[in-house]
């Protein structure tokens, strides 16, 4: 990593826009590439042109100046980028559930992957396009770039959802949790009970010793973490501030070589047995990407659900032909 750092983002729409905003508010940019379509029907160009203009109008708020890049469509300024954001997506097709957009989006990945990686990208990509694991791995594979460099933001924004409802329902302050979602960002995620803790307690010895501060269903916690997205959706037709300050966590730990250890989307490599795809664990995250996955002493039925939660996104990887 050079003393300029440089990230690029892929798609400017309202997931891509908040990423650059999150970015410069908290001074984690140095530069910022930015592309979009910029031909034919869907044309974005104009859309990529107000972005700039509005995040260079805020700078003078922001910790220091950002050199703001207008890529247009050319992908191949991004390949000196430390790390590239995938939001390439078209949401409207993600209303209903996350594979909503599997087809779009493991296509129009294509349009900027082999670019990208034959102009010599060699930073880490932090993918959000969803379905988030199906697009993390695909540009695994079509890249070529070690696992280690591919992050899917995964259960990250998941798990700060369970972190929320966990703080609405004990009072407790989400900082001092320690709560994860793990598996597919998708409907099959799970929260892994066994292994949160709040200021290093257990939640189960916290249950006993509290049972009227901790009298809530954890099947309904677990579920205002499941559904957080799609309530979101209803009411504002994206999502868009929590997962652009998941993702800006994500380039900050690596920019800033942290060993952050978050939830997100990383390769498996036999962990609990499953192999070839990408799915959320806790994983260490540092300049190299994913330095480390943890692998949790997980109840049997939390490996059950693990297993079941890697089902939909191998399916889905046989559906777009990246089995
Ligand atoms: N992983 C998560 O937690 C999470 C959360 C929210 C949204 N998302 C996903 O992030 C993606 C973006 O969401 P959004 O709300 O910004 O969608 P959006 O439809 O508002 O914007 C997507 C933008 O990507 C652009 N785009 C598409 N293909 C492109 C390409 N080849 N090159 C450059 N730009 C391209 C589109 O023109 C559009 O402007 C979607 O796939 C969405 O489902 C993921």
């Amino acid at each position: 990593m050079g003393t300029v750092t440089r990230i690029g983002i892929v798609g400017m729409g309202h997931v891509g826009a908040h990423v650059a905003n999150s970015l410069i508010l908290q001074g984690i940019a140095d530069e910022l590439v930015m592309t979009e379509i910029c031909s034919g029907e869907h044309s974005k160009q104009a859309k990529l042109e107000a972005e700039v203009q509005d995040l260079g109008d805020s700078l003078a708020f922001c910790p220091h100046n950002v050199a703001l890049v207008n890529a247009g469509e050319d992908y191949a300024q991004l390949a000196q980028c430390d790390v590239i954001i995938n939001a390439a997506g078209d949401v409207q097709r993600s209303s209903i559930d996350r594979d909503g957009e599997l087809f779009y989006t493991t296509d129009t990945a294509k349009r900027f992957i082999a670019p990208i990686t034959e102009a010599g990208f060699e930073g880490i990509w932090v993918s959000i396009a969803n379905p988030c694991d199906v697009v993390a791995t695909e540009i695994w594979k079509l890249s070529g770039i070690d696992s280690n460099r591919v992050i899917g933001t995964g259960t990250a924004l998941d798990s700060s959802r369970l972190k929320y409802a966990l703080s609405r329902v004990t009072g407790y302050d989400q900082h001092s949790m320690c709560a994860y979602m793990l598996g597919e960002h998708g409907a099959s995620m799970f929260a892994a009970w066994s292994a949160v803790n709040i200021g290093g307690k257990p939640l189960a010895q916290l249950m006993a010793e509290q049972p009227k501060r901790f009298s809530m269903s954890l099947d309904e916690v677990e579920d205002l973490a499941r559904q957080g997205g799609y309530k979101t959706y209803a009411g504002k037709q994206c999502t868009e501030f929590a997962v652009a300050d998941a993702a800006a966590r994500i380039v900050r730990a690596i920019v800033s070589n942290e060993h952050y250890v978050t939830p997100c989307s990383t390769l498996m490599t036999g962990q609990y047995g499953e192999s070839g795809l990408f799915t959320s664990l806790p994983c260490v995250i540092g300049a190299d990407g994913v330095e480390e996955v943890m692998q949790l002493d997980l109840t049997d039925e939390e490996i059950d659900k693990f297993h079941a939660s890697c089902a939909p996104v191998r399916k889905n990887l046989e559906r777009v032909g990246l089995a």
